[in-house]
């Protein structure tokens, strides 16, 4: 959704809150003595919170705790003084609420079975994880809302304009996510959020865009909302008037059908199709009519099942140029008249069907058949975006949307290695033969056979318009002169906007999937994703998939590594990105390294090192006698590699640069360790996470994968360290702290361990070439890769590094329970630090000489070309 849209929802939000704000003195406290329910008075302080309050947690038991901290003189303990606690208490919280007192929303008699709570100030919703009923709550709430933040018991979701379209396009009716939403509710939803749903949903669904015959048509059933759409300079502008001229055409679109169409389509993979196959043979399964509790509750909001009732001979529509498509869906969106884009495929008589299925040994798991039953719900085809975690089998949830929709399909990816990952994943799940799968690459221009079939490319062979060899040409013309009934678009989160829309104006499809695990961009680009594509489908909890073993359970930490004092006098001097060399370095870090190789190699795991920067790559690896793979690597002795850390017992580590971070497939490898990454790119963090979520032992009882960061205390590194974590925290990740390592001055060999050492290798450091601090160089993008496009601008990241301020924060905070960010402790003091002319090395003082004369010599060169 457009900026200006979130823009008025906060507005909206604020008008609404001002109208539903009511003063302090309403305040009604529960009887925390005999509440409703009868039960003995609970002792938890969040009976002290007035009724309704609203839930701003964090904040809030962060000033509970304070309190209690601050309440000296009464026994938390064993509540012998707890009247005079609960009195002192009442006194103590009133002033936490401030603007924030929601007391005028009466709790329901039965709130305490009802898991969520509403605020009507900004939407914000926030759920009881531990509810018995919370697993269908969120199945609810990530239908009509966006997660913001789902850690263990509470969960918070955000009511938008967009997550609502999106609940409108999958079925839901307006009336109904009021109902279910009052349901759920502990007070019954404010006037403010159903006057915000109403509006919200009122036009939603009303516009489709269709494209028949190789040509787009916004269509309508509602002539009146074409009359308003026409209105606006910028759709008529881009309308077309070829034949039939008429503006209000009676289309009988691809529904040919006139009765309304039944959702009784069946997904392949799934166990509807399973059943639909006993059936068949005879065998009626037992558990064929019990109906379990999430069914009951997805048939109470209507999500399956639903009735695509089109009146056909009521349905108008209107031409547009291909050229303007993405103005007019986002001129649609502003006008909140949003395109819903479906494809009723199975009417589609005039492409021709591919004819693929899964192989019968293929079971899709439950996640994706919801995924896939939010996209097919009506038995057509919704373009939009399914999220799933790394490792969650994404490819399988579009290989079998290819197998639904069985027409051309045109898969796009980040790179050339995807591409061919693709490929053998099509012929691993499905029956796709040779002639049908085609692979559009630099090195591979093929086209598949008859008349139908897939194609699987990058982005930028698709979307590159310059010095096209002949042959690329040739394949260009193949895929834009075709319609394409499906286009599957991978990692959608990583496309530059420019790009993505060549894409998705130059290639004709019926309908468009996205799939990502990281639907964050540090650019705030991701709402374009919206328009180009659709709305977002469905969005899996990392920790429910954790939970049911379908990815790995995994502790993650920070380890932070104190610099020696020469690096950290250094890393105070240097201005240049040379900070960065020296904490990544930090011979405290390679020791720390060591040490959790050691104990993860001696307890079975297999482990990848990951580290952008290529310099200290190599350095760490060499030194702790491990192999490596970078962009430099070649392709023959990757493979050796990766088959050798698979396979071979004597290879439990390697060292990867970001090469590394996706496309990846090790299920072998169970720890992680990152010694330097690419400043605060929370989707880099997710991803290479991702790396370890597919372990193969996750299974195992107890098991566990480890994700460690390694970060040189008090550097720009830590700021960066608590951004990158910020989208796992949100996801359910608790980041430990772990500030020192037992045994580790234990260790035998010990690396680094001399002053004299350590010394030796800050002089390499700092005698390095500048160059080597780059992070963006590694990849060797070939032609078609994206990976190289990427530069840290992407992640909006400042081309310096920003200057550090003071700040203060609790241990929570810095273990990332806070949205707060990891700030270098005393300005000031670390500027005298760094003026002070203490005794240095005399290494370092002869290199300050030289670099002193060198200086000299450049000016004074300089002065003499002048
Ligand atoms: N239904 C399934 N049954 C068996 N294995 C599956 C299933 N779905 C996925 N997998 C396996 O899970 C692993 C991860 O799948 P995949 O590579 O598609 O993940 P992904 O979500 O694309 O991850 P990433 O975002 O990290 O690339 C693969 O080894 C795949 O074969």
């Amino acid at each position: 959704m457009p900026s200006k849209r979130a823009a008025e929802d906060s507005a909206d939000w604020a008008s609404s809150s001002k109208r539903a704000r009511r003063t302090r003195e309403d305040v009604d406290y529960i009887d925390i003595d005999s509440d409703e329910s009868g039960n003995e008075p609970s002792r938890d302080t969040s009976s002290l919170i007035p009724r309704g309050a609203t839930i701003k947690f964090s904040a809030l038991t962060r000033k509970l705790a304070d309190t209690r901290k601050g309440n000296d003189g009464v026994d938390d303990g064993d509540g012998r003084d707890f009247d005079a606690h609960r009195r002192q208490q009442d006194k103590l919280v009133s002033h936490i609420f401030q603007e924030q007192d929601f007391s005028w929303l009466h709790l329901k008699p039965d709130h305490a079975s009802r898991p969520l709570w509403i605020s009507p100030e900004d939407g914000h919703i926030i759920l009881e994880a531990f509810s018995p009923i919370a697993e269908q709550a969120q199945d609810f709430l990530v239908a009509i809302s966006e997660p913001v933040s789902r850690p263990a018991y509470i969960h918070e979701y955000k009511l938008t304009s967009y997550s609502l379209y999106a609940a409108v396009s999958v079925g839901l009716q307006t009336e109904d996510i009021i109902e279910v939403l009052n349901r759920l509710s502990k007070v019954p939803v404010p006037d403010s959020i159903v006057t915000f749903i109403r509006e919200r949903t009122l036009s939603y669904g009303k516009v489709k865009l269709v494209l028949k015959h190789n040509r787009y048509y916004v269509e309508s059933s509602h002539p009146e909302t074409l009359q308003v759409l026409l209105k606006d300079k910028v759709i008529r502008e881009a309308r077309v008037h070829s034949q039939p001229a008429d503006n209000s055409i009676k289309a009988a679109t691809f529904t040919t059908s006139k009765a309304p169409v039944k959702g009784n389509l069946v997904i392949p993979g799934t166990k509807e199709a399973e059943r639909k196959k006993d059936d068949a043979a005879g065998k009626t399964s037992a558990a064929n009519g019990s109906n379990t509790d999430a069914e009951l509750f997805t048939s109470v909001v209507g999500v399956e099942g639903d009735e695509v009732d089109e009146d056909d001979d009521n349905v108008h529509a209107f031409e547009i140029d291909d050229a303007k498509i993405d103005d007019v869906k986002k001129r649609c969106n502003e006008l909140e008249y949003p395109m819903l884009e479906e494809y009723d495929f199975r009417n589609d008589t005039v492409n021709a069907n591919l004819d693929i299925d899964l192989k019968p040994s293929t079971v899709i798991r439950p996640y994706q058949e919801t995924s896939l039953s939010k996209m097919f719900g009506n038995g057509r085809a919704r373009s939009g975006i399914i999220v799933l975690p790394c490792g969650a089998g994404k490819t399988l949830v579009g290989i079998t949307a290819a197998c639904t929709i069985k027409k051309s399909c045109l898969v796009l990816c980040t790179s050339s290695v995807s591409v061919m990952q693709w490929k053998q994943q099509f012929q691993q799940w499905s029956n796709v033969t040779d002639r049908q799968i085609a692979v559009f690459t630099a090195d591979q221009k093929e086209k598949f056979a008859g008349d139908s079939g897939i194609v699987i490319s990058t982005y930028s062979m698709v979307a590159n318009t310059h010095n096209r060899s002949h042959e690329s040409k040739k394949m260009m013309e193949f895929l834009t002169s075709r319609e394409w009934g499906f286009i599957l678009l991978d990692e959608v989160h990583v496309v530059p906007a420019a790009m993505f829309r060549r894409v998705v104006t130059t290639i004709k499809a019926h309908s468009k999937l996205g799939l990502t695990a990281t639907l964050v961009r540090e650019d705030d680009k991701i709402a374009d994703l919206n328009y180009m594509i659709g709305p977002k489908l469905y969005e899996a909890n990392w920790m429910d998939l954790a939970a049911k073993g379908h990815i790995a359970n995994v502790q993650c930490a920070e380890v932070w590594c104190p610099m020696t004092p020469e690096f950290y006098r250094e890393y105070l001097r240097e201005q240049s990105r040379k900070r960065m060399l020296l904490y990544c370095m930090n011979p405290r870090k390679f020791q720390a390294c060591q040490f959790l190789i050691k104990y993860h190699e001696d307890r079975g795991d297999k482990i990848i090192v990951f580290s952008d920067n290529v310099y200290a790559l190599e350095a760490y690896a060499k030194k702790l006698g491990k192999l490596y793979i970078h962009g430099g690597t070649g392709q023959v002795e990757r493979m050796r590699i990766l088959q050798w850390f698979q396979h071979s017992p004597e290879v439990n580590t390697i060292f990867l640069s970001k090469v590394g971070d996706t496309s990846i497939d090790l299920p072998e490898a169970t720890c992680l360790i990152q010694i330097s990454s690419h400043f605060g790119s929370r989707r880099q963090e997710a991803q290479r996470l991702g790396r370890i979520l597919r372990a193969k032992r996750r299974n195992d009882e107890g098991f566990n994968a480890f994700f460690y960061s390694l970060v040189s205390k008090d550097t720009q590194e830590m700021f960066y360290s608590t951004k990158r974590q910020q989208f796992l925290i949100d996801q359910g990740y608790a980041f430990k702290v772990i500030t020192h390592l037992d045994g580790l001055e234990g260790l035998p060999d010990l690396v680094y361990k001399s002053r004299d050492e350590q010394i030796e290798l800050l002089s390499s450091v700092l005698l390095a070439n500048e160059s080597e601090a780059d992070l963006g160089t590694d990849v060797r993008a070939g032609e078609g890769d994206l990976a190289g496009t990427i530069t840290s601008k992407d992640f909006g990241m400042p081309s310096k590094f920003p200057a550090v301020q003071r700040t203060s924060g609790s241990l929570t905070a810095l273990s990332g329970a806070q949205h707060m960010s990891y700030v270098e402790q005393n300005k000031s003091a670390n500027k005298r630090l760094a003026r002070e002319q203490a005794p240095r090395h005399k290494l370092f003082a002869k290199r300050d000489k030289d670099l002193a004369s060198a200086r000299k010599e450049a000016r004074a060169a300089a002065r003499g070309q002048g």
